[in-house]
């Protein structure tokens, strides 16, 4: 059944086209320039689908081996870059680092003409794990690590950046799969910033930051770090049961759970939940897992709502060691590549996005003198 949509926060209204992707078009389903992320999520590497999103296109293996040694050649930081990271405190949000690093990326390696948009988002796409990492290892350990690593995947200069040496398979494969899931959404709210931003004619850079501060929200991207947040508060799946009963007497939001399109699944929640338990027997938990199955089974008992993509990123990527506070930066590391290509297709066919209001304020009036206010 096809969620009701209308009312508040311009939900159910078209505001432009996109050729990207479809979101629920029939109650549930993810599609990619009309691959299904199931079938991306099981066959292809990230940067297939980076490639797929941003030149419309699924490579083939001499275009993928192209890309990724081109990605591979990006990953090296500025040193005006590095000095400001260095500047940036430990306890930040890493959200904010990336939000600051974006930016003065921007500054040092802006984009002259739109005909640079495919060049400054490889850019990005290549450091931007090495701009969290970075901060993360020198704030947190006082190292400064060396960014340019052989590494021959995205997820995988990630993990061996943060950890100091290379993933496991199982580790380099979840990685493609949750960076694959995150890709792309249509018109969410932090895309929906960057298409706004673009329509004025901005640069990609100024179009991405903006992005990166609306997808940090708990309401959108941060409710995987909430999720976890939560989740590792219970200490087995009768406590998670009774802990949620109370949230949901209390009305609290729970973070991880709902969504404004989708009516019944989110289709990215069964495909990072298997690999979620497979992490968990990989790690021998006998507790978080067990805890986030329940969370879902009295969410959809008690309401009706089920786990958006965010629920089980939190447990999977817990399992692979990740700090939570880097999981939504996971995220940004990832949409850049949707956020990137609407920017694209905006500038393609643009109109300045500029809707109405609906005014509810005072009616005309005079201003008085000071003296009389
Ligand atoms: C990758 C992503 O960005 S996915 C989204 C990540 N965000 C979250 O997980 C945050 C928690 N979820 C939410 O806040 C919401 O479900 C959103 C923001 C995702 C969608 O918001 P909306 O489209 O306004 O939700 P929707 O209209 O379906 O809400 C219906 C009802 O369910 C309630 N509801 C929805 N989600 C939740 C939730 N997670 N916990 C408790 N109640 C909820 C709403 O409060 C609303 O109740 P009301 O009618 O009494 O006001
Ligand atoms: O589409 C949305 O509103 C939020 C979402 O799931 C995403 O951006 O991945």
């Amino acid at each position: 059944m096809a969620k009701v949509l209308s009312g508040a926060g311009l939900r159910g209204q078209v505001a432009g086209k996109t050729a990207l992707s479809t979101v629920g078009k029939s109650g549930s389903g993810l599609t990619y320039r009309g691959y299904d992320v199931k079938d991306l999520a099981e066959n292809c590497q990230f940067e297939e689908v980076a490639y797929l999103i941003l030149k419309g296109k699924l490579p083939n293996q001499s275009e993928l081996d192209e890309y990724k040694a081109l990605l591979k050649s990006m990953r090296g930081l500025p040193v005006a870059l590095k000095d400001v990271l260095e500047r940036i405190p430990a306890d930040a949000h890493p959200m904010d680092v990336l939000r600051t690093g974006c930016s003065m990326l921007g500054n040092l390696e802006g984009e002259a003409s739109f005909d640079e948009q495919g060049k400054v988002t490889d850019r990005m796409l290549a450091c931007f794990p090495s701009i969290i990492c970075y901060w993360y290892r020198f704030s947190h350990d006082g190292v400064r690590v060396d960014v340019e690593t052989d590494d021959d995947s995205i997820g995988a200069h990630f993990l061996h950046l943060l950890r100091g040496e290379k993933p496991s398979e199982l580790h380099e494969r979840v990685m493609h799969v949750s960076l694959i899931l995150y890709a792309e959404h249509e018109f969410n709210a932090s895309t929906f910033t960057a298409r706004v931003c673009a329509s004025t004619l901005s640069d990609m850079h100024s179009c991405v930051t903006g992005a990166i501060g609306s997808l940090r929200g708990p309401l959108h991207g941060g409710a995987n770090e909430a999720a976890m947040e939560m989740i590792e508060r219970f200490e087995s799946a009768e406590h998670a049961e009774q802990e949620m009963m109370g949230m949901l007497e209390r009305k609290e939001k729970i973070m991880g759970f709902g969504h404004a399109i989708y009516s019944e699944s989110d289709p990215r929640n069964e495909i990072i939940k298997t690999w979620s338990e497979k992490l968990a027997a990989d790690v021998g938990d006998s507790v978080l897992y067990p805890v986030s199955v329940r969370c879902e089974e009295v969410m959809w008992r008690e309401k009706k709502l089920f786990c958006n993509a965010d629920f089980f990123h939190a447990s999977a990527y817990n399992f692979m060691g990740i700090p939570t506070k880097l999981f939504t930066p996971i995220f940004v590391m990832s949409r850049l590549t949707g956020w990137a290509a609407h920017v694209m297709e905006q500038r393609a066919d643009n109109r300045i996005i500029r809707p109405s209001a609906e005014y509810t304020g005072e009616e005309l009036r005079p201003v008085p003198a000071i003296a009389e206010r």
